[in-house]
This record gives C-alpha cells, structure tokens and sequence, in this order.
C-alpha cells in the first residue's frame, strides 16, 4: 500500500503525543512555544556550525552524522578527495547539512583552506573535534626516525593546536563554543611498539587541560574524547596487540571492542549545552576503565 506523504509539520503534530508521554501539560492544542521547545531538544545543535577533523571514516564520520542529526551544518574533511566526495555524498542522503573539503591536518595551506570553507557557511565556527590522528610506526620507541616522530607529532599533537588557534576568534565571536580532541586509552594503557603514539595521545590528556584554562575567558570548552579499541580501519589494537579482547576481557571485563557510534553520542553532547559546566575533562570511552 502506498506509504501517505505528510509535510514534516503533520509529521511532528502526530508525533506530539509520544513526546509528551509522561509529562505534564495541559490537554488541547500545544502552544507555538512547547513545539519549538519539542523541535530544540530534538535538534539541541540547530544552527550551530562544526568542523570536524579525520571525518570521511571511522569515528571521526560517526561523529559528524550525529551532530549533523543533532541539527548542526558539519563541515568534514580528510586527506583524500575520494573519500570526501563519499561521507559528503553519505550525509547528503540521510538529508543532513554537510560540507567536504580535503585537509591533511599537517599542512598549513589545508588548514587555512579547512577554516576558509567553514566560514563560508555562517561566518563562525561553534564546535571543533580534532579526530585526524595517525601511527605510522609499530615498533620500537627508541628506535623511530626522527621523521617519524615529527609526524605523529605534528598530526596527533601540533595540528590541533595550529588549526584552533586558526578558528579561535571565529569561535570566540559565537559565545558557547566547544572543542574535543581525540586522544586513546593508549595515553593510560602504553601499548608495546606503539611507543611514539602513546606518547602522542597522552600529550593531547595535557593540551586539553591547558587549552581549557586559557580559553575560559574566551567562553571556549576543551574537552577530550579517550576511545578505548574501536573497529576501523586503523585498527591499531589488533595490530599492536593480538589476542586483545580476551586479555581485556581477562584483566579489565572487557564485553566488546567498540564502534565508532559508540563514541559519537558523547561528543554531541560536550558540544551541547548540557555540557555547558564541563571544561578540561579527558572522557574514557572504552567498554572499560583503564585508569588505576
Ligand atoms: N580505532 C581505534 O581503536 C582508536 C582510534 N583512536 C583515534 O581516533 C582517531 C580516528 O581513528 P579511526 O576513526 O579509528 O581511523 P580511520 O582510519 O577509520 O579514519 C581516519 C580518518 O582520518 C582521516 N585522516 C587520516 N590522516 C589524516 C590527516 N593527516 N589529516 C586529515 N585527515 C586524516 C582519514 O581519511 P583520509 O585517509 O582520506 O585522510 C579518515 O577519514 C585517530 O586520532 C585515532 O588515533 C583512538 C583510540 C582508539
Ligand atoms: C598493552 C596491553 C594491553 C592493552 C592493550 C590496549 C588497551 C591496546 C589499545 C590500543 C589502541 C586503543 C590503539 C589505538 O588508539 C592488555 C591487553 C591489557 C594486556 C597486554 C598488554
């Protein structure tokens, strides 16, 4: 049977019911008010623009859907124009306000040209999540080329730094914004041969401790996402660490290894107003607790 079309309004009145189940409002039409208050908790990111670093795959693309269905414009980006013109493609067909770019977070010139293509949509940013982060090297810490630890670095670490300090009075200007990096439980948990990246994330725990107390005044959060073992294609856990889930499960319960979905809820939340009190915290997303 042909499915009724209704206009999204219709859509929401017949919802109505379901959404106020259980609370307490007069019976009778809703008032223009309570349908906008319906319309902002479903969408508590409307009009708000975020850029998201690493986002054509993996967790960084589980993060830019979610805001964008939480109701910001994403603007996504990563090294490779093939994989762009794909997560663009994707959001575009779920109906979500989406912008791509290429950006390789290590290069100046992409930087410049990420923040440019961002501030053509609004003229400011909100939301800044650094996801881009790479591990060029398994194995001995000692032994990495200094090429190599310029690389982890200037990616995991530095990148983040440059292009906030790029977007700073562009997000400065809108009151509320909100940054997350992305470290790992490998910050906590140093995994053997991944010396140079451990290194790497857990000097993204100290940058967001200390971007948090310089950018108070600026009314900017900083906060920081710790993802424990998450199924991607970087899968670097299984790489590093055969036999991982059950020697997690083993020493910490560990149940599963995560998805990238499973990280995306948190981070549309700390970009949130909810999280408005919430500055300078690194937020284990694991399955587990790696801390002590
Ligand atoms: N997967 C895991 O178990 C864990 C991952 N993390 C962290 O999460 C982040 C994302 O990893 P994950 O989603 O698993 O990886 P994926 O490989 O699934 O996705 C990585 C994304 O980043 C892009 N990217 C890679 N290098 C750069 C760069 N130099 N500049 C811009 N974009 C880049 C890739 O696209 P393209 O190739 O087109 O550039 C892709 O979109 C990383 O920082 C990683 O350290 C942390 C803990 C655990
Ligand atoms: C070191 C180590 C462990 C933990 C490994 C972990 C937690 C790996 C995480 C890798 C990640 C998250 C890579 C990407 O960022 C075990 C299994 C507890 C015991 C054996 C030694």
């Amino acid at each position: 049977m042909e499915e009724e079309k209704v206009s999204p309004m219709a859509a929401m009145f017949r919802s109505v019911p379901q959404i106020f189940r259980g609370r307490q409002c007069a019976p009778g039409p809703l008032s223009a008010r309570m349908l906008s208050k319906i319309a902002d908790e479903k969408r508590p990111l409307a009009d708000k623009v975020a850029v998201i670093t690493g986002s054509t795959k993996g967790i960084g693309f589980a993060i830019a859907q979610r805001l964008a269905q939480n109701g910001a414009h994403v603007v996504i980006s990563s090294r490779k124009q093939q994989n762009v013109d794909r997560a663009v493609a994707m959001l575009k067909e779920e109906g979500l306000s989406v912008t791509g770019t290429v950006c390789h977070v290590g290069k100046a010139k992409d930087r410049q040209h990420l923040v440019a293509t961002a501030l053509e949509h609004s003229g400011g940013v909100d939301f800044l999540v650094c996801v881009a982060g790479v591990n060029p090297l398994v194995g001995s810490t000692l032994g990495a080329s200094e090429q190599i630890w310029d690389k982890i670095l200037d990616v995991n670490v530095k990148s983040p730094a440059l292009l906030l300090s790029q977007l700073l009075p562009h997000m400065e200007k809108r009151g509320g914004s909100s940054v997350v990096l992305v470290s790992s439980v490998v910050a906590y948990l140093p995994v053997p041969k991944l010396g140079v990246y451990n290194t790497s994330k857990a000097a993204l725990l100290g940058l967001c401790k200390s971007l948090a107390i310089e950018l108070a005044p600026k009314g900017i959060r900083v906060n920081c996402l710790v993802p424990g073992i998450i199924k991607t294609d970087f899968g670097l856990g299984e790489k590093a660490v055969p036999n991982l889930l059950p020697d997690l499960n083993k020493i910490y319960g560990l149940q599963r290894l995560g998805e990238p979905e499973d990280c995306a809820g948190i981070v549309s939340f700390l970009c949130s107003p909810d999280a408005k009190y919430i500055t300078g915290e690194n937020i284990v997303v694991a399955g587990f607790s790696p801390k002590l």
